[in-house]
């Protein structure tokens, strides 16, 4: 007799279950965008001090445009809607091409595509919609890339962002070599500014590094990109909460996981039902306040990250917190003053090695002259968590292993009072004229700051993506099952991203002819 249920039927349930708790949450949690931006031109309208007749016709005006950008909210975008130029960059994702829209009336963009079948297969649900609400968290931000829209297909997630022409920060520092103390400071202020922002949107990077990940714009300013990896804490962010939706729908219904091959012989798909722990939800709490509550206490324990950035408490596995980040901006300091890392090494193993001994291989050469500030500024960075510049706030966490925050957002005030900034105008340093501008660009459309590998590979570039699919054994033994995962993976291709869908009010889209079609 055919089971009532298969396992694609509990997928869809699952992907419907968190759908809904996640729109809800988001919803309950906080005012409506709409809402905000009404309350937005209310103060501004305000603070203009508009006679009556005036304010009426800036209303006016609002409504208009807020009608418009609803309009154009309600548009589908597709990936065909852009004309693929060039391809810029490539990772485990996927990759970011140069588009521009097929309209051609307005500017080009980096559109990351990350292809939904490898991401699912390696778990990264969680993490890719953490990366995706980060950059909608950083709306209007002066030091996040810009995202001008997101959208997906069946087969891939897109992250239509502003193009930064100016290539990554490693390419500036292949090309300059080490760079002297006072240019060194006008980066590593961007940077502590760009971390900041970060953390003021309650994440941590876990990745910070100059390659990929500060961008360079047309005017030589530094932007933060690539939040892959970023951790927020949140329950909607945590690759344990999809695991508990899916399996503990499978427990529930007890409908058979076979799992592969290998899985069959070792009897890991009873052992995977079993072990899965399905939380009680308290009698009388309502599921979002309680997920609220508990799932506030998961804390940042994962080793990611790239080792030479990576902070010892992050390679100890210990809970840790933010700090790690001012870490990796120390470590970048003593790269951009002497052109490599202290914990450079032949293999990944050799650098978490060095970093766990980190005292022994921070060697600063007398021969590089550093001021005392400078030398100041890194060992304050390049240190235990305890100690490191920025710990006041976070003393508490230092306490016991049990974290009371994993981000204060004032923790940068004390980097930024360090002498070593002494003369940074904080304020207007976004307006300051960079040491360096991209110069000699013949286009909106150039990639002379990009590898030349990447720039003149063939548009498609995907032509291993059906055979990438196939290599990853998935982590979730549910796409795993020889009988159902393929349908199971399509299912949670059409239903996991659901709600994904961003499109940047203001005119920022539309100045760019983004929906000018
Ligand atoms: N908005 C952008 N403008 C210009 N280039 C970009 C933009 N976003 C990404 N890139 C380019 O694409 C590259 C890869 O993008 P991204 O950093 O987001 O991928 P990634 O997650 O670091 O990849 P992986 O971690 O798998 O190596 C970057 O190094 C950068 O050169």
């Amino acid at each position: 007799m055919e089971p009532l249920l298969s396992l694609r039927d509990l997928e869809i349930a699952s992907n419907a279950k968190i759908y809904l708790e996640t729109y809800f949450n988001k919803m309950l949690a906080s005012p409506s965008p709409r809402s905000l931006r009404r309350r937005a031109a209310e103060r501004l309208i305000k603070e203009l001090g508009l006679g009556s007749t005036e304010a009426a016709r800036c209303w006016d005006d609002w409504r208009a445009k807020e009608t418009e950008y609803l309009r154009r909210c309600r548009t589908r975008l597709q990936i065909r809607d852009f004309n693929v130029l060039k391809i810029i960059g490539k990772g485990s994702f996927g990759c970011v091409k140069l588009a521009r829209m097929e309209n051609r009336k307005g500017g080009v963009f980096a559109v990351k595509i990350i292809q939904k079948g490898v991401q699912l297969k390696n778990g990264q649900e969680a993490h890719l919609r953490a990366e995706r609400d980060l950059l909608v968290a950083g709306e209007g931000s002066r030091w996040i890339v810009p995202l001008i829209a997101s959208f997906q297909d069946d087969e891939n997630l897109y992250l239509a962002m502003e193009y930064m022409i100016g290539g990554d920060f490693l390419g500036f520092l292949i090309e300059k070599g080490v760079l002297s103390e006072e240019i060194a400071r006008f980066y590593v202020a961007e940077m502590v500014l760009c971390i900041e922002e970060v953390h003021k949107l309650s994440f941590i990077h876990r990745d910070v590094k100059p390659e990929d990940n500060f961008c360079i714009t047309a005017s030589g300013h530094l932007k933060i990109c690539d939040f892959g990896l970023a951790f927020s804490g949140h329950w909607a962010h945590d690759s344990a909460y999809f695991e508990e939706q899916r399996w503990g729908l499978v427990k529930k219904t007890q409908v058979s996981v076979g799992g592969d091959t290998i899985d069959k012989r070792t009897g890991n798909a009873l052992a995977g039902v079993l072990s899965t722990k399905v939380s009680t939800i308290p009698h009388g709490e309502r599921v979002l306040s309680w997920r609220n509550k508990s799932g506030r206490r998961r804390m940042a324990r994962s080793v990611v990250g790239t080792y030479q950035y990576m902070a010892p408490e992050v390679v100890r596995e210990q809970a840790y917190d933010a700090r790690c980040d001012w870490w990796s901006l120390g470590v970048i300091t003593y790269e951009i003053l002497f052109g490599y890392t202290p914990f450079d090494a032949e293999s990944r193993e050799e650098s978490r090695i060095k970093v766990l001994n980190w005292s022994e291989h921070l060697a600063l050469d007398p021969t590089a002259h550093l001021s005392q500030q400078m030398e100041s500024l890194i060992r304050s960075l390049i240190c235990e968590k305890e100690a490191r510049l920025g710990s006041t706030a976070y003393r508490v966490n230092d306490a016991s292993d049990h974290l009371s925050n994993y981000v204060y957002s004032n923790g940068a005030e004390e980097i930024r009072a360090h002498p070593f900034f002494a003369t940074v105008n904080w304020r207007t340093l976004h307006m300051q004229i960079p040491p360096f501008v991209p110069n000699g660009l013949l286009d909106d459309t150039d990639t002379k700051y990009f590898t030349e590998s990447f720039s003149s590979r063939n548009v498609s570039g995907e032509s291993s993506v059906e055979s990438e699919v196939l290599q990853v054994r998935a982590k979730d033994m549910l796409l795993r099952d020889k009988e159902y995962g393929e349908e199971i993976l399509e299912a949670r291709k059409k239903g996991a991203f659901l709600g994904y869908t961003y499109v940047r009010p203001g005119d920022a889209g539309a100045a760019k002819g983004l929906f000018a079609h």
